[in-house]
């Protein structure tokens, strides 16, 4: 259509200018991700286009409303003008589904808005607001009314002027002077970054080819890496990652009530406790222009918590400078910090978010029940907790629902949403808007222990500790996971969180302390395997980064630079020898293998069980809240990609050699999917029976 209206407009010479516009108030969201899938390139029958947008006689001026993106905004760079609406967006995101922008993106931009800007808009993929977009150059103006009177107009005034300054395959790509130091810095951050994902790499060549080929040459070269990452296989698992992600909003109570939306015009929100997870909380909640009371049991408390969230508060204020939207929060009718519970009676939404222990959280819940008014919701901040019992203390369960985040909450994009066995599909529906409006990923999963992502990082985690217990040293295990593309490992990972976390809650199931019944084996509990490396650890108070010392040594207690830690080798080779474990030399396959199927494992029960709605589910809760590498797609995803069949011979193969490991057992549902031939992902939930889902 847009190929026949250029010809069109171009032969008829009453014609004297064009404006090209979108539909409802958007330009592009770019092309159709699900056409990626067929074997068509898109990139090549959109470039061809955008040129001949470019060589029209007759100007060609851009009304950009709502977003411009992708190839939506290199048809965009093929016009000869660009206005945009103020509260537009603009960007190249193809690298974050795994491609790069194809028509000739990688090419126009940098002779536009120069090589730094070009490079960090491509390799990075993020949307910029109008304003932005105004600086930069990558638009003539900006309008706060009618974006296509002011386009039309902007045409009609740059009639009979001359085209070829505006062409910009015609332009020079601005010189900088120190280009190839530049080119080679810029390049070395692009690959420390990635971590084995190829899009940002071959991104940077595109662009990279701007800078030192003609452009018809840049081109041809912008077509060649396109068609690798077309089939790498990263960009199919990102775009399914997309799709994932969106899948996700879609869910179904057990009496098949799939309620979407709820409007909340004005909430009153409640954060109680401001300790490093409610301050996260808060500053999330002012961010998404919700007012908001933050409570505390006392002064001493809330002053410190106060301080936090406004250290929070200012960063985040300088991070959004320049941009639409301002942080509103001296103004106390939008956050206000309190130790006054009788504020408890207007609130329209509670979070609590003390620490996690079941009697306190009780104690809060039947105190809620009491205060609050009658249609309050009550969400609870737990990472493992029993959303029934802690709904059991109030007379309202089915205003009770769990809300997982995860820390730096304010960063943090994934929202765990549990639903308890009373819980209503209206506070559902009304968590899960809440974390759109907080620009979270709601995922609502059912109520187990751990609920899904902590659930299956428990077998994961065991694992690594075996595989110490077995030969291995932490080092080498993290280096094989974060060449799997984590951002760290798991030791890396755990000193980060702190030993201490797990310890308490492993004494509280009486698996270690004072609980433990006397005689117990070392290394069995309940006849599992158990190791009691990371209780040894934390009882010698090394907890990780915060006393200096863990599964590594760091510089001083709260430093960050983990070292190997030649005490840890000598303490796990006598560990070994008391415990007359024989050393081994353990592959990197077999440490991948272990840690990432027992992971898996424990996704196919959840499945099997109804814990979640399905694959996407799961592999959404990793990318966003585990670091699980995005071009891989997810757990679920990965294991579809490596075979099922594969997936459950290892199992078996490991499950055989340590048959004291459950986590290790096939499960039920895996095997029947492979016993049904592989099933592709997308049908994994039709192999299970629908007699009583949670969800
Ligand atoms: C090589 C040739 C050159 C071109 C390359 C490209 O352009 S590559 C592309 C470069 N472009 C991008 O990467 C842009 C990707 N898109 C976005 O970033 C966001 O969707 C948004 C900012 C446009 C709107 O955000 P929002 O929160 O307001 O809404 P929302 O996110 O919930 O989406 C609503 C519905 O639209 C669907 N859908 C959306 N876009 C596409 C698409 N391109 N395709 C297909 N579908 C798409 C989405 O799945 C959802 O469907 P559902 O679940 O209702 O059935």
């Amino acid at each position: 259509a847009l190929e026949d209206g250029l010809k069109k407009a171009d032969a008829d010479p009453s014609v004297k200018a064009v404006m090209i516009c979108g539909e409802n108030g958007k330009f592009s969201a770019g092309a159709d991700i699900r056409g990626f899938s067929s074997p068509k390139t898109l990139g090549v029958a959109l470039g061809p286009i955008v040129s001949l947008i470019e060589s029209s006689e007759k100007p060609v001026v851009a009304a950009i409303e709502g977003v411009a993106l992708g190839g939506g905004l290199e048809v965009a760079l093929g016009c000869h003008y660009r206005v945009a609406h103020a509260k537009a967006r603009m960007g190249l995101p193809e690298v974050t589904i795994g491609l790069l922008p194809g028509a000739e993106g990688t090419q126009r931009l940098p002779r536009l808005i120069g090589v730094p800007a070009a490079l960090d808009m491509i390799t990075t993929g993020k949307h910029i607001p109008a304003t932005e977009a105004l600086k930069l150059g990558l638009v003539d103006e900006i309008v706060e009314e009618n974006t296509i009177e002011a386009a039309i107009r902007l045409a009609n005034k740059v009639i009979g002027q001359p085209l070829g300054p505006r062409r910009l395959s015609l332009k020079p790509v601005p010189k900088l002077p120190n280009m190839e130091a530049f080119l080679q810095e810029a390049q070395v951050k692009v690959k420390r970054q990635a971590r084995g994902f190829l899009a940002p790499e071959l991104c940077f060549q595109a662009v990279q080819a701007a800078t030192q080929r003609p452009f018809a040459e840049g081109v041809r070269r912008e077509r060649e890496l396109f068609q690798v990452l077309l089939s790498s296989g990263q960009a199919q698992a990102l775009q399914y990652a997309f799709f994932a992600e969106r899948a996700v909003h879609r869910w179904a109570t057990p009496g098949g009530i799939n309620l979407l939306f709820i409007i909340f015009d004005s909430i009153l929100l409640l954060s109680l406790g401001l300790g490093t997870m409610g301050q996260g909380i808060v500053t999330s909640l002012v961010k998404a222009n919700i007012p908001v009371v933050a409570l505390e049991q006392n002064l001493e408390y809330l002053n410190k918590g106060r301080k936090a969230v406004m250290v929070l508060l200012e960063r985040e204020a300088k991070k959004m400078e320049g941009g639409a939207q301002k942080l509103d929060f001296h103004n106390p009718a939008r956050l206000q910090f309190t130790v006054d519970f009788n504020l408890l009676h207007d609130v329209d939404l509670v979070i609590e978010a003390v620490f996690e222990n079941m009697a306190l959280k009780k104690e809060i819940f039947h105190k809620l029940s009491n205060i609050c008014k009658p249609g309050a919701l009550l969400c609870t901040n737990t990472s493992a907790l029993d959303i029934d019992e802690i709904a059991s203390a109030t007379s309202r369960p089915q205003q009770v629902i769990g809300t997982h985040f995860f820390s730096p909450a304010h960063v943090m994009r994934l929202l765990e949403i549990i639903y308890g066995r009373h819980t209503s599909p209206s506070a559902i529906a009304t968590a899960m808007q809440l974390a759109k409006d907080m620009k979270k990923v709601g995922v609502v999963v059912g109520n187990c222990f751990g609920f899904v992502g902590n659930r299956m990082m428990f077998p994961y985690v065991e694992q690594a500790v075996f595989l110490l217990e077995e030969g291995s040293r932490p080092e080498a295990v993290d280096q094989v996971l974060e060449d799997f593309g984590f951002k760290i490992g798991p030791f890396r990972m755990s000193d980060l969180a702190g030993l201490d976390v797990g310890w308490r809650s492993r004494k509280g199931q009486g698996l270690t302390g004072p609980s433990l019944p006397a005689g117990s084996s070392a290394r069995q509990r309940r006849g599992q395997r158990y190791s009691p490396l990371p209780d040894l650890l934390c009882e010698r108070g090394r907890f990780g980064q915060k006393t200096g010392k863990g599964w590594y040594q760091y510089e001083r207690a709260g430093g960050r630079t983990a070292t190997p830690d030649p005490w840890i080798h000598g303490f796990l080779s006598q560990y070994r020898d008391t415990h007359r474990i024989e050393t081994r030399y353990i592959d990197q396959e077999e440490i991948l293998e272990r840690c990432l199927f027992s992971l898996i494992n424990e996704g196919f029960a959840i499945l099997a069980e109804g814990i979640a709605s399905g694959p996407e589910h799961l592999d959404v809760i990793y990318l966003n809240g585990y670091g699980w590498p995005k071009h891989r797609g997810g757990p679920m995803f990965y294991a579809s990609t490596v075979g099922l069949p594969r997936v459950l011979a290892k199992l078996q193969k490991y499950s055989e050699a340590h048959p004291d490991v459950p986590k290790l057992r096939p499960s039920a549902f895996l095997k029947k999917l492979v016993a049904v031939g592989n099933a592709p992902l997308k049908e994994w939930m039709s192999y299970l029976s629908r007699q009583s889902p949670k969800l």
